[in-house]
């Protein structure tokens, strides 16, 4: 016993005097950075914490504030999405460092830096972290870096073309028709508790595939991860037999687009080095990054522009007449005939002329107030020198995890000019018009900021202000930007098309049916729908990071769908 006492107390020392010399390295670093900085016990990258944290922040949270006020926020995962700009204005600068014994972090949302860290992919790379995460079907296009990225990008491009755009806008007006039928004939999606494959995966990793586990989860969350890999695999394997039938018809959906374009490259083996061709685990790989890349973030991002214009109706009324306004003239009656739904929508409307008018604007806004994508992650393995936006120029430290907090780089005073000057929260505030060129009724004054269109093919695409480069980024920025955001964009602007039309997206009261809502007097209404809509602001605003969600189950606006001149609460 004793023995076994003096060889636990040996192994503690040991990492305890391991920790302090890294501690101290970290300390030094931070202090020759020219950066603010502050002292941490633990780093939201270690990935015991992102697992265990909650448990120790009860512990945490009961300390006396002036032991943790300096440095508790930082332990809580999530927290520039709550915060926003709070700490950033306390250490008087849009980038500072936290120094921990594990590793210092940096924090920025200076949109000066944020251009040079997402261009200078190989000084600034994408943290091992995600790829412990990401990597579990085979390696793909988000883990990987290097010459081995750019293997899966030449591959996978041939799915992000325009031509496929046509194929996305039609199957969205398709899935949107059902959502729309759902809604109908169940009045309402319930506010409630979000769960999904992703709460699953997210077990299966806490879990350490614990297939014999005693833990239900961890036993549901194997099956998950044993049926998803058996359906990839066999959806791959039924596509790669398409893929040989329409190759030369050219009407491939994107798997069988993805599948051919690897075909391509491996028939083309004879000038092209073979190991540019992926495997078939890394195709595999691939349909999964598509999935984790490409669902959650655009259903989160329709989810809230969903709530968003139920919490707007103003709003709401001028993205109707704007769809009224591109909807082009039928030689059949106008009134739509809920069956076919999906073929009318899909002659109506030019999904472009809807990006470039208040649809467009108002998808814009809402990811700059909820991007869904809420931090970008990077790491340095040398120290990088770095400008910032206040002329300075500091050293970021070697082994640095870097994160760029893109909900506060959205709404950064210092980067983004006021829409409504008289507003001191403006940028917090939902207003698709601060896109819209054509509104010049409240010209803005930029503290530091420009005018400056961001990417030449987005200015190509829409008439729309274009906030300072680095400062707007939902997509991220640079060489490892989102190559599926034209097609989110698709997707949302056929979902508005499909549920707006002929209807409205209104605010839902679970507590009260039709019948109470009917007997309310107006002076009542405007009472429930002033509680309803406050009720929902607060819950879209607690609304986490994408990453964070994958183990958390959220709170939802719920809201209901009523025919247009039929609302309940639509003239507040
Ligand atoms: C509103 C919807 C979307 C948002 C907000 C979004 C956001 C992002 C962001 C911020 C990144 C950059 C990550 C980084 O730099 O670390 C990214 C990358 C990526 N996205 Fe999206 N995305 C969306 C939709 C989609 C869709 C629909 C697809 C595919 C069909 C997709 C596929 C990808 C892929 C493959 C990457 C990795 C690119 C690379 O590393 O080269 N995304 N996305």
């Amino acid at each position: 016993m004793a023995a076994l006492t003096l060889t636990v107390f040996v192994c503690l020392s040991l990492v305890a005097i391991r920790w302090y010399r890294s501690f101290r390295a970290n300390l030094a670093s931070a202090k020759a950075s020219g950066l603010p900085y502050v002292i941490v016990p633990i780093t939201n990258y270690q990935i015991f914490w992102v697992f265990t944290g909650r448990l120790f922040l009860v512990i945490l949270c009961k300390l006396p504030e002036s032991w943790a006020a300096s440095w508790i926020d930082f332990v809580k995962l999530g927290w520039s999405s709550r915060l926003l700009h709070q700490h950033f204005t306390r250490f008087g600068c849009n980038a500072f460092l936290t120094v921990s014994p594990f590793s210092n972090v940096l924090w920025v949302c200076d949109a000066i830096a944020i251009t040079q860290i997402t261009s200078r992919t190989e000084d600034f790379e994408k943290p091992t972290i995600m790829k412990k995460i990401l990597d579990i079907f085979g390696e793909n296009i988000l883990t990987s870096g290097g010459d081995d990225w750019g293997r899966h990008r030449k591959v996978m491009s041939p799915i992000f073309a325009e031509k496929h755009n046509q194929i996305i806008w039609e199957e969205s007006i398709h899935q949107a028709s059902h959502l729309r039928k759902y809604l109908l004939s169940t009045h309402m999606i319930k506010g409630g508790k979000i769960d999904d494959i992703a709460v699953s995966l997210h077990r299966l990793i806490r879990g350490f595939l614990v297939t014999i586990s005693p833990s239900k989860s961890h036993r549901f969350a194997y099956q998950a991860y044993a049926e998803f890999s058996s359906y990839i695999s066999t959806i791959t394997r039924s596509k790669s037999v398409a893929v040989v039938a329409k190759r030369k018809s050219g009407e491939m959906d994107l798997l069988e687009a993805l599948i051919s374009s690897n075909r391509n490259l491996a028939d083309d083996a004879s000038h092209v080095p073979s190991r540019s061709v992926l495997s078939d685990t890394e195709i595999t790989g691939n349909t999964f990054s598509l999935i984790v890349a490409g669902h959650k973030t655009t259903a989160q991002a329709m989810y809230q522009l969903l709530a968003l214009l139920a919490i707007h109706p103003s709003i709401q009324k001028d993205i109707q007449r704007s769809l009224d306004s591109h909807r082009r003239i039928e030689p059949a009656s106008p009134s739509v005939d809920t069956s076919c739904i999906s073929n009318t929508v899909k002659r109506r409307y030019n999904v472009q002329a809807l990006l470039n008018d208040i649809p467009g604007a108002a998808l814009l806004e809402n990811l700059r107030l909820f991007p869904p994508v809420a931090n970008l992650p990077r790491r340095t393995v040398r120290p990088q020198r770095l400008q910032l936006g206040d002329g300075r120029t500091v050293t970021v430290p070697a082994d640095t995890e870097v994160n760029i907090t893109i909900g506060t780089a959205h709404r950064n005073p210092n980067q983004w000019p006021r829409y409504d000057l008289e507003d001191a929260d403006d940028l917090h505030k939902f207003n698709p018009g601060r896109w819209m060129r054509s509104d010049r009724t409240k010209e803005i004054g930029v503290d530091g900021g420009h005018h400056i269109d961001a990417r030449a093919e987005e200015r190509k695409d829409s008439g729309y202000r274009r906030p300072q480069k680095g400062a707007f980024l939902p997509f991220g920025e640079g060489m490892r930007a989102c190559p599926g955001r034209r097609f989110a964009r698709t997707e949302i602007m056929a979902v508005l098309a499909v549920l707006l039309s002929e209807h409205s997206i209104e605010l839902a009261v679970p507590e009260l049916d039709e019948a109470g809502l009917k007997a309310l007097s107006d002076e009542e209404r405007k009472r429930v729908w002033l509680q309803a809509r406050d009720r929902a602001m607060a819950t879209l605003n607690a609304t986490k990071g994408l990453a964070l969600k994958l183990g958390m189950k959220e709170e939802v606006v719920p809201v209901k769908l009523v025919e247009r001149g039929k609302e309940t609460f639509y003239d507040f």
